[in-house]
């Protein structure tokens, strides 16, 4: 496995294997890799000959300083499993590789209402500076594929609304959510979480699975208000948001009929805030 930590040598690396043909894929990741990551490579050998796995804990995606400050860094462990998965090449350059002409270069596109609603609500900015280092990292490597995580439901729309801005010919893969056995989704932020908060966490995949489950007893509204009361009285944990929404825009869904619903949910768990998503149709 080969490692780059600037965007020439990187360059260097994949240009004679453009010129034979063969079909690149980037998996994008910000680091302390789980199985969750491991599926998005494995996935993406079933579709591309070369794996470049990016891990870059992007600043410009944090609203909260302390979140970025305590992301978790594990690089040997994240290079081991990268390596025993069977990914040819790692691009992990810093931030002045990335952003040349400091962190705060101007950046803005329209990214659609939906920028605004769920994450973007509560962490204001957040998809500018997603989709402007997942830009950075396309030109990087011109893939012909990208994997992202249904994880991050609303981070794949955000950045096939970039793709749709640009015009760039990149097929986004989007792959399921890998769950530990108790239906915790797996998640970088997850190591944050002490004992009791590892139990109470479980109330973000069942009020989920609620939903889903008992989609067709209830009325949307009775859906949404029963999901809710799973997380009242659980010490330590906030909702943000619990929401039944249209897939295609996340606008809250209106009726039962529409297709492309999903159950989203963001909640904080003692100090660590975790997301989840279920897809109901
Ligand atoms: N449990 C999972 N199943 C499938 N894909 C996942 C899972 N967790 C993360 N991913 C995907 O992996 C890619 C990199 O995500 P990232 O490095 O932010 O990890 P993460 O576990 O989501 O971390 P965190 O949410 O704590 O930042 C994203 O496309 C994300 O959606
Ligand atoms: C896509 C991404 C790597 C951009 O920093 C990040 O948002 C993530 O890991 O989901
Ligand atoms: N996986 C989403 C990256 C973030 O939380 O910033």
């Amino acid at each position: 496995m080969e490692i780059f930590k600037t965007k020439s040598a990187l360059k260097d690396y994949l240009a004679p294997l453009k010129k034979t043909g063969k079909k690149i894929a980037l998996v994008p990741t910000m680091g302390a890799l789980h199985n969750g990551h491991i599926s998005l490579i494995k996935l993406a050998q079933q579709h591309a000959d070369i794996i470049i796995c990016s891990i870059f804990v992007n600043p410009t995606q944090f609203t909260d300083p302390k979140d970025l400050e305590k992301y978790p860094r594990p690089i040997e462990h994240d290079l081991a499993m990268l390596n025993e998965a069977g990914c040819q090449g790692v691009f992990m350059p810093n931030v002045a590789e990335m952003y040349p002409d400091g962190k705060d270069e101007n950046w803005h596109i329209d990214l659609g209402k939906a920028e605004f609603l769920l994450e973007g609500a509560f962490r204001k900015g957040h998809y500018q500076g997603v989709t402007q280092i997942v830009k950075k990292l396309f030109d990087a490597v011109e893939p012909d594929i990208a994997m992202f995580g249904q994880k991050d439901f609303q981070q794949v729309l955000m950045i096939k609304n970039m793709l749709a801005h640009f015009k760039l010919p990149i097929e986004i893969i989007t792959c399921p959510i890998i769950r530990e056995d108790d239906g915790l989704a797996m998640s970088s932020r997850n190591i944050h979480l002490s004992p009791q908060d590892r139990i109470h966490s479980l109330v973000l995949s069942k009020s989920l699975q609620f939903v889903v489950d008992h989609f067709q007893e209830y009325n949307l509204a009775d859906l949404e208000e029963k999901a809710k009361a799973f997380y009242n009285d659980i010490d330590g944990v906030e909702l943000d948001y619990f929401t039944i929404a249209n897939g295609n825009n996340l606008e809250p869904a209106q009726n039962k009929e529409e297709e492309n619903l999903v159950a989203l949910v963001a909640a904080k768990v003692g100090s660590t805030r975790l997301i989840d998503n279920m897809i109901i149709k």
